[in-house]
């Protein structure tokens, strides 16, 4: 399946910005090349000409948009997004999957989060630590689903099961990951003590995704995936729900159904500034409210009273 691709230099300081905005408009991921990774002499490559902009300190930011995306339409939706950013270096061109795939896969390395949870390429030798009895190990390819372990929201949520695991708070629980994308949340739980998990997600290619990671993981028989509709109305001891806080403020309703009383929630693809409306929707359903912040991203979470 072919996809559209815009291209964008950059600098890294301005890179989340961007990113956020690409992400606000849809795109499906998005992933920052070192624009001199490659060259054999950057000098003559990258010196710049009359009237051209310096590369020299640049990265190329690419995102992935469905096939068919109009180009002018994206761009207007961009401008409205964060009116101070300038697209007009953006280009575009059409790419096949395994292109993207593999300048994802290039970019991917093995993470460690808390004390023990890894996530790991599968095209990567297991680092050092990540081969220790009690280490947690989460295998991907992440494909074009989102949840690469890489992006702060992901980190957090991750981070959070880590610990819950650690004060035994995990074992033999089930686990619901709302909003499962690559399945990466799930996975980890399971691999840190949950007894099973649930994944939903509104998008049929994460739903495949996540199947496929956990039959990979060896974890298929202990996770069921579900499209929101299909999914049953069951409650759970650990939630987690890394989605946008506009959606997590729609769900609130079907989130906090989910919870088991006494169950602890974990929701995080919110802004920094946006966690209070996010709080204020959940007031009266959650004690021992907490916020961490890893870069401009929050995670709240909570128990259910
Ligand atoms: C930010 S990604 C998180 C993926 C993964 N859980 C992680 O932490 O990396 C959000 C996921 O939620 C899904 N999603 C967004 N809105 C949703 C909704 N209303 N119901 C179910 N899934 C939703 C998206 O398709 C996407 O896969």
């Amino acid at each position: 399946m072919p996809f559209l691709e815009l291209s964008l230099p950059c600098t890294e300081q301005q890179q989340p910005r961007y990113e956020r905005a690409l992400e606000d408009v849809g795109a499906l991921a998005v992933t920052l090349v070192d624009a001199h990774a490659d060259a054999p002499d950057e000098q003559a490559i990258f010196e710049p000409g009359v009237g051209e902009q310096p590369l020299w300190g640049e990265m190329v930011l690419t995102a992935l948009f469905e096939a068919g995306t109009p180009r002018d339409g994206l761009m207007l939706a961009l401008h409205a997004t964060d009116e101070g950013l300038d697209w007009s270096r953006a280009s575009f061109r059409d790419v096949e999957d395994q292109d993207w795939e593999r300048a994802w896969m290039d970019q991917y390395e093995p993470l460690k989060f808390g004390a023990r949870t890894w996530i790991v390429p599968w095209n990567h030798e297991l680092p050092e630590g990540a081969d220790a009895p009690d280490a947690a190990v989460v295998r991907l390819d992440p494909g074009l689903a989102f949840g690469s372990g890489t992006h702060p929201t992901t980190a957090l949520c991750l981070q959070w099961l880590d610990a819950l695991a650690n004060d035994g708070v995990l074992d033999g629980a089930r686990v619901l990951d709302f909003g499962c994308g690559s399945g990466i949340l799930a996975l980890a739980a399971l691999k840190l003590g949950a007894a099973d998990a649930v994944g939903v997600d509104n998008d049929p290619q994460a739903v495949t995704a996540t199947l496929d990671n956990a039959e990979r993981n060896g974890v298929g028989d202990r996770l069921a995936v579900y499209l929101p509709q299909d999914e049953p109305a069951a409650t759970y001891l650990v939630v987690v729900a890394n989605i946008l806080a506009t959606a997590l403020i729609d769900l609130r309703d079907v989130i906090v159904a989910r919870c088991a009383p006494g169950a602890v929630l974990a929701m995080s693809g919110i802004l920094a500034g946006q966690e209070d409306d996010v709080i204020a929707a959940y007031a009266d359903a959650l004690d021992d409210v907490q916020v961490e912040r890893i870069e401009d991203w929050v995670r709240v979470s909570g128990r259910r009273r």
